[in-house]
């Protein structure tokens, strides 16, 4: 994404976000440029890059990934030169060393968020299971299912739960040596220690440690040599009868590039889903973050109502719901009101109404035929030629992706198909789409126009 590119997209966040949201949080952020999957942007402050991530964070993403569809995240940096010196940056990404680095630091002590415990943690029905998996690996003891992995979508808790684990272990055992770092980090240190020539202190280092977790594993799926260092790793701990935690976006057998050793490795524990939240666990996660944030709005009320709203209204992505609470209180401190539904509404209307943008069946069906140039009925009729077959499985690998339909109820909405033909549609796509250029952008012209 160029500068130019940057600015334009700062001028439309202007228009959505509202001119004094504009000028104090998005215009004195710059574009440092793209790192991978990472877009890194960079703030005055730790707290200025806190604040725009919690509550801007997704509309930047969303923006920035159609300029830069490989961008998946958004990371806030503060400019190291404008800051007092040994004063710690607000995220604990690696920065490249210029010598080489102490061993310590190939294997630092992964970063714990405090608020991260078990106290902290909202069960209910969507992660109950996880929740009570990750209890019972947080007593230590035997190990009895190796590794743990857990696997939801985003948002919804997974890092949260290690990490409650990891503070638990090591209150239970302060000797204990458990590592948590995300699987970018893991990559990241393993380069590191490849360029130093360091590789016997790196693998020492992470066969040394009791516990192992790594957050966002689908991070090095395609990148071979550090799956490879992983799959080492990883049946190392396990032949010590040392316990391993994982948590990725999705199930092992769905992380695409992912060697197959590796997945049935991952298969090997206990695999448990997080949940999308449900209303219930969306309320409650509501109350309990008012109760402990109450101390620093000691004076905002809040109607009665207000969080039944914000539980039907905002998405199942626990950290946007965080997100818009914590927005609401800074506003109704700010203006000395008391929080009640129109103030809910007018504040939060960005977040409600990308909330609310739900693409229908019906929609994908209309813009896959339209760009066909097809009709509808061909799209959905029996008719097997490829002209209408490919369009036809695009459309149903859309649906996957973009609706929360299941199998069969795309089948049915496609002339009453079975849900074994629109599980190989799906998949056919996901293969044509590594293999044919054309079929991978097409997909994309599509995903993009829909989701606008
Ligand atoms: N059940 C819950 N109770 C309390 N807070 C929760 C719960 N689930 C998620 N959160 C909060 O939501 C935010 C996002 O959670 P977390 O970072 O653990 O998500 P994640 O599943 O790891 O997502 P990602 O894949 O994006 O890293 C955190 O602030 C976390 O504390």
């Amino acid at each position: 994404m160029t500068q130019e590119q940057w600015g334009a997209l700062q001028d439309d966040l202007a228009r959505t976000l509202g001119e004094n949201n504009y000028k104090t949080w998005i215009k004195p952020l710059k574009f440092n440029g793209c790192e991978g999957e990472v877009a890194v942007l960079q703030a005055p402050t730790n707290f200025f890059g806190s604040y725009v991530s919690q509550n801007f964070g997704d509309a930047i993403l969303a923006r920035i990934s159609t300029v830069e569809p490989g961008v998946r995240r958004v990371q806030f940096r503060v400019d190291t030169a404008s800051r007092p010196a040994n004063q710690p940056t607000s995220h604990s990404q690696p920065r490249p060393a210029k010598a080489p680095s102490p061993v310590s630091d190939i294997v630092p002590d992964g970063p714990l968020d405090e608020n991260f415990t078990f106290n902290t943690f909202v069960v209910g029905k969507p992660n109950e299971l996880a929740h009570a998996a990750a209890r019972r690996v947080a007593e230590g003891g035997a190990v009895t299912f190796n590794p743990l992995f857990l696997h939801g979508g985003v948002g919804l808790g997974k890092t949260h739960l290690m990490h409650a684990i990891a503070w638990e272990l090591r209150a239970r055992n302060p000797e204990l040596n458990v590592l948590y770092l995300s699987a970018e980090q893991f990559m990241y240190r393993f380069v590191q220690a490849l360029r130093d020539r360091r590789m016997m202190d790196f693998k020492s280092l992470f066969r040394s440690v009791d516990v192992l977790m790594v957050d966002d594993v689908q991070f090095i799926a395609g990148k071979d040599s550090t799956q490879e260092e992983f799959f080492h790793t990883f049946n190392a701990l396990v032949d010590q009868n040392k316990q391993i935690i994982i948590s990725a976006d999705r199930a092992p057998n769905d992380i695409k590039s992912l060697e197959n050793r590796i997945v049935s490795r991952l298969q090997s524990g206990l695999v448990v889903d997080v949940h999308p939240t449900d209303y219930e666990l969306r309320l409650g996660i509501l109350q309990s973050k008012f109760e402990k944030n109450r101390k620093h709005y000691p004076d905002v009320e809040v109607d009665e109502g207000v969080f039944a709203f914000l539980a039907h209204r905002i998405s199942t992505n626990v950290r946007v719901l965080e997100g818009a609470l914590n927005r609401l209180f800074a506003f109704a401190s700010l203006v000395g009101k008391t929080v009640d539904i129109s103030m809910a509404q007018e504040c939060l209307t960005d977040v409600i109404r990308a909330s609310e943008r739900k693409i229908s069946i019906d929609e994908i069906q209309r813009k896959v035929a339209e760009h066909y140039h097809i009709r509808l009925s061909d799209l959905i009729g029996p008719k097997r030629v490829r002209n209408f077959a490919r369009p036809r499985q695009i459309a149903m690998y859309l649906c996957k992706q973009l609706t929360a339909r299941s199998f069969p109820e795309i089948g049915r909405r496609f002339g009453g198909r079975d849900h074994t033909t629109v599980l190989h549609g799906v998949k056919r796509v996901e293969d044509l789409m590594l293999s044919d250029a054309q079929i991978a952008e097409d997909v994309e012209l599509l995903r993009c126009a829909l989701e606008e």
